[in-house]
C-alpha cells in the first residue's frame, strides 16, 4: 500500500472485466434481428422480437471499479472552519487512503457516521468534484478518463426535478436529451416505457411529480439516471426518508439491476437487518478512513475479534453505527486495527480479524483482471453531447414551454390581470379629448409602463435561481449545453410572457380612450411588449449574476426605482448631473417617450379648457388645439422609431449580459 506521499497527483481510474463471452453469443444471436445495431458507445440497442415488436436491449459493458489510495484534501478559509481562527487557509482531509474494488453484479453498501466522507467518496468515484483528489481509479483495466463518465450514473441524495412535470414527461425529456442520435424518437420512448415498468412506476406515470410519494420520487430519480443504461450506478442514501416497505421495494429493484450485471454502490445510514444482509460488500468509513471492508455477514465477527461483541437479536447495522458513533477513542482504535489487519503487519491486534476482511487492491496487474478488454474511452471524433445543439434546444424549448405555460397562466395570474385591467380601465375611463386630460393621459401611460414591465422583471429575477439546482444536476451528467438551455428558455418564455400584458392592454386601451387610431394602438402595444422584454432581461440578468433570489431582488429593486425616477415624471427639480446619465440608460425613458408620442400623434382635435398646459389655449380657453401640441408640452423630442430601436438594443444587450453572467456565475455542479 503506497503512502499518500508517493501517490500520483491526479486521478487514475480503470475498469476490470467484461463478460465478453456472454456478449459475443448475445450479439451473434440478435444480429439477425437487430434493426439498430450497437453504434459507437450506445449502451442500448433496439431489435425486433420474434413477434415483430421493437424491443430495447441492454448492451452495457460489465465494469469492475478498482480504487486505490483515494485521498481528498481541500483548502478551506480558516474563518469558515473556526470563526476566531487567525489562519487564512486550513487543510481538511475528507478522504484518507480509501481503497476497494466493486465487481459487476455486486451491491455494495457504504456506511459510516455522518460527515465521515461517504458522499465525498461517491462523488469522487462518479467523477464529480475532483478538486484536491489524488489516487488511482480504474474501470476494468483502464485508468479513469473524463469521457468514461457516460457509463457511470450518479443518483443524488436529493430528488431534484421540475416538479410540475409528470413522471412520464420527466423521463421522456431526459431520454430525448441523453440518449444518442443513433436511436430514433420511438426507440427512446420505448426505453422510457421500459424504465417505468422496471421501476414499477406505471400507477403514477401521468401524475405530476409534485403529487407522488417520497418512494416514487426516489424511483423517478433513479429511473432518470437509468435511462442511459449505465454500467455503474452510485446512489447517495437512496433509502433515506423512505418507509421500510418503500426501502425494501427499492432494494429489490437495485438487486434486479445488479443481477443484470450492473455495478452498484450506495451510501446508507441505518439499514434494517434485512437490507443490511442483502448487500454483497460493506465499506465502513470513520473520519475519512476505512475501518472495515468485507461481507456484511462478517462484520460482527470482525468487530468481535477486537473485543466489541454485539448483543444477541440486535440489528447488526445498528450495532455497528452505535459503535462508530460512540467516542473518538473507539474510532481511533478501529482505524488502527484496520490498518494493521489489512497490512498483515499485526503488532497490537489479533490476526484473527484479517480473515473477515476483503483484501484491498494494490493496483498491480493481478487486481486489474483483464480477460476481455473493451475500450471504454470515447472516440476522439465523438461529440461530447449525446445530441446536437439544435436538437437540445428544441427539446429544452418544448419542456420549458410546458413548464412556463403552467406557471404563467395560473388562475391567480389571470385574476390579477383581470383586476389590473378593470382598475386601469375604470380610473381612466373614457377620457375626453380635452386639454385637462393630457396630464391623466401621461399618468396612464406611465403606470401602464410600471405595472407590466415590473411584474415580469421580478418574475425574471426568480427564473434562474429557481432552476439552478435542476440545471446543475442535468449538466453535471452531460445532458446539454448551457447555451442551448439559455436559448431555449428565451425562445419559449418570451411569447408566453407577452400574452397577458397584450390582452390586458387591448382591453384597457379602448376603455380609456387613448387614441382611436388603430395604428397608434399597435405602436403602443409594441412599445409595451418591448418594455416587458427589456424588463424581463434585466430581471434575468440580476438573477443570473447573483444566483440568489434575495440579493438579485434587492439589486433589481434599486435599479428599477432609479430607472423610474430618472424619467422625471415625479420630480422635476432633480439635479441635472444625476438625471442626465441615468435617464438615458433607463428603458422607461424610451418606452414612455415613444408611447406618449403615439398617444398624441395623428392631429386629433382637442378641446381647450383653461390654458394650463397648451399655449394656444391660453389666449383662447374655449378654442381647440391639435394633439401634436401636447407632444411639445411634454418635451418629447426623440423620434418614435429611435425610441423603439434603443429599447430593442437594450433587450439584446441585457440578454447577452444575462448569458455571460449565467456562464460565469453558475452551473458549475458539485461541491468542491
Ligand atoms: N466543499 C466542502 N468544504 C468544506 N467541507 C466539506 C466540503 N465537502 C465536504 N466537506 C466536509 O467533509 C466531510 C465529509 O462530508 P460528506 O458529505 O462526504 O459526509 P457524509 O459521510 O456523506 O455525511 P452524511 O452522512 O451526513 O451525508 C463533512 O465533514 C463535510 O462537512
Amino acid at each position: 500500500m503506497s503512502s499518500p506521499s508517493n501517490m500520483t497527483n491526479h486521478i487514475n481510474v480503470a475498469v476490470i472485466e467484461t463478460d465478453f463471452e456472454t456478449n459475443m453469443k448475445y450479439n451473434d444471436d440478435i444480429s439477425k434481428q437487430r434493426t439498430i445495431s450497437k453504434c459507437g458507445d450506445a449502451t442500448i440497442g433496439v431489435r425486433l422480437s420474434i413477434d415483430g415488436v421493437r424491443v430495447v436491449e441492454d448492451l452495457s459493458s460489465r465494469i469492475t471499479i478498482t480504487f486505490q489510495n483515494i485521498c481528498k484534501i481541500i483548502d478551506i478559509p480558516g474563518k469558515m472552519m473556526d470563526p476566531p481562527s487567525k489562519e487564512k487557509i486550513v487543510q481538511r482531509t475528507l478522504l484518507d487512503n480509501v481503497s476497494g474494488q466493486i465487481h459487476p453484479g455486486q451491491l455494495v453498501a457504504l456506511m459510516g457516521p455522518s460527515g465521515c466522507g461517504k458522499t465525498t467518496l461517491l462523488n469522487t468515484l462518479a467523477g464529480r468534484s475532483l478538486n484536491g483528489v489524488t489516487g488511482n481509479i480504474w474501470l476494468n483495466h483502464q485508468l479513469y478518463e473524463k469521457s468514461m463518465k457516460r457509463i457511470l450514473a450518479y443518483v443524488l441524495q436529493e430528488d431534484i426535478f421540475f416538479e410540475n412535470l409528470t413522471v412520464k414527461q420527466q423521463l421522456t425529456y431526459t431520454a430525448l436529451l441523453r440518449l444518442p442520435n443513433n436511436l430514433t424518437r420511438k426507440d427512446k420512448l420505448a426505453q422510457v416505457e421500459q424504465i417505468i415498468e422496471q421501476l414499477h412506476l406505471q400507477n403514477c406515470a401521468n401524475t405530476p411529480i409534485l403529487l407522488i410519494s417520497g418512494g416514487q420520487k426516489r424511483r423517478v430519480n433513479i429511473g432518470t439516471e437509468l435511462l442511459t443504461n449505465p454500467s455503474v450506478i452510485f446512489l447517495d442514501e437512496p433509502t433515506s426518508g423512505l418507509d421500510s416497505t418503500s426501502a425494501v421495494t427499492l432494494m429489490r429493484i437495485l438487486r434486479e439491476l445488479a443481477l443484470k450485471g450492473k455495478t452498484i454502490m450506495m451510501s446508507i445510514h441505518q439499514p434494517s437487518s434485512q437490507i443490511f444482509q442483502s448487500f454483497d460488500q460493506l465499506i465502513l468509513l470513520a473520519d475519512a478512513k476505512t475501518i472495515f471492508m468485507g461481507k456484511p455477514s462478517n462484520a460482527l465477527d470482525y468487530f468481535a475479534t477486537l473485543g466489541h461483541h454485539a448483543p444477541l437479536q440486535y440489528n447488526p447495522a445498528d450495532f455497528i453505527m452505535d459503535l462508530v458513533n460512540q467516542d473518538n477513542g473507539i474510532r481511533e482504535e478501529l482505524k488502527e486495527a484496520y490498518i494493521q489487519n489489512k497490512s498483515s503487519n499485526n503488532i497490537q491486534y489479533s490476526t484473527e480479524g484479517q480473515k473477515y476482511l476483503i483484501d484491498e487492491p494494490n493496483g498491480e496487474e493481478i487486481d486489474l483482471i483483464n480477460k476481455y478488454p473493451i475500450n471504454l474511452m470515447s472516440n476522439k471524433n465523438e461529440s461530447k453531447w449525446p445530441i446536437g445543439f439544435f436538437a437540445q434546444t428544441w427539446i429544452l424549448f418544448s419542456r420549458n414551454w410546458v413548464l412556463t405555460s403552467k406557471s404563467q397562466f395560473t388562475r391567480l395570474n389571470c385574476i390579477q390581470a383581470v383586476f389590473i385591467t378593470i382598475i386601469f380601465g375604470l380610473f381612466w375611463l373614457r377620457m375626453k379629448y380635452h386639454e385637462n386630460t393630457i396630464q391623466d393621459r401621461s399618468s396612464f401611460i406611465f403606470f401602464l409602463l410600471i405595472f407590466w414591465p415590473l411584474e415580469i422583471c421580478f418574475g425574471g429575477v426568480l427564473s434562474f435561481p429557481s432552476e439552478t439546482s435542476v440545471i446543475n444536476k442535468e449538466r453535471a451528467s452531460g445532458s446539454f449545453r448551457l447555451s442551448a438551455y439559455y436559448f431555449a428558455k428565451c425562445l419559449s418564455e418570451t411569447p408566453i410572457k407577452l400574452v397577458l400584458p397584450a390582452i390586458s392592454l387591448t382591453i384597457m386601451y379602448w376603455m380609456v380612450n387613448v387614441n382611436s387610431n388603430f395604428a397608434n394602438f399597435l405602436g403602443i402595444l409594441c412599445f409595451l411588449l418591448m418594455s416587458v422584454l427589456v424588463a424581463e432581461s434585466v430581471g434575468l440578468f440580476f438573477g443570473a449574476l447573483f444566483q440568489d433570489v434575495g440579493r438579485a431582488w434587492v439589486a433589481c429593486n434599486v435599479s428599477a426605482l432609479g430607472f423610474l425616477l430618472a424619467v422625471g415624471y415625479f420630480s422635476h427639480s432633480t439635479p441635472y448631473w444625476l438625471t442626465v446619465w441615468v435617464k438615458w440608460i433607463s428603458f422607461f425613458t424610451y418606452a414612455y417617450n415613444g408611447c406618449m408620442q403615439l398617444q398624441f400623434m395623428g392631429e386629433r382635435t382637442y378641446q381647450c379648457t383653461d390654458g394650463a398646459y397648451i399655449d394656444t389655449c391660453k389666449n383662447n380657453p374655449n378654442g381647440t388645439f391639435i394633439s401634436n401640441e401636447a407632444i411639445k408640452y411634454f418635451n418629447l423630442d426623440l423620434n418614435v422609431g429611435f425610441n423603439f430601436l434603443v429599447l430593442f438594443g437594450m433587450f439584446i444587450v441585457y440578454r447577452i449580459a444575462a448569458y455571460i453572467a449565467l456562464r460565469f456565475s453558475n452551473v458549475r455542479g458539485g461541491r468542491t
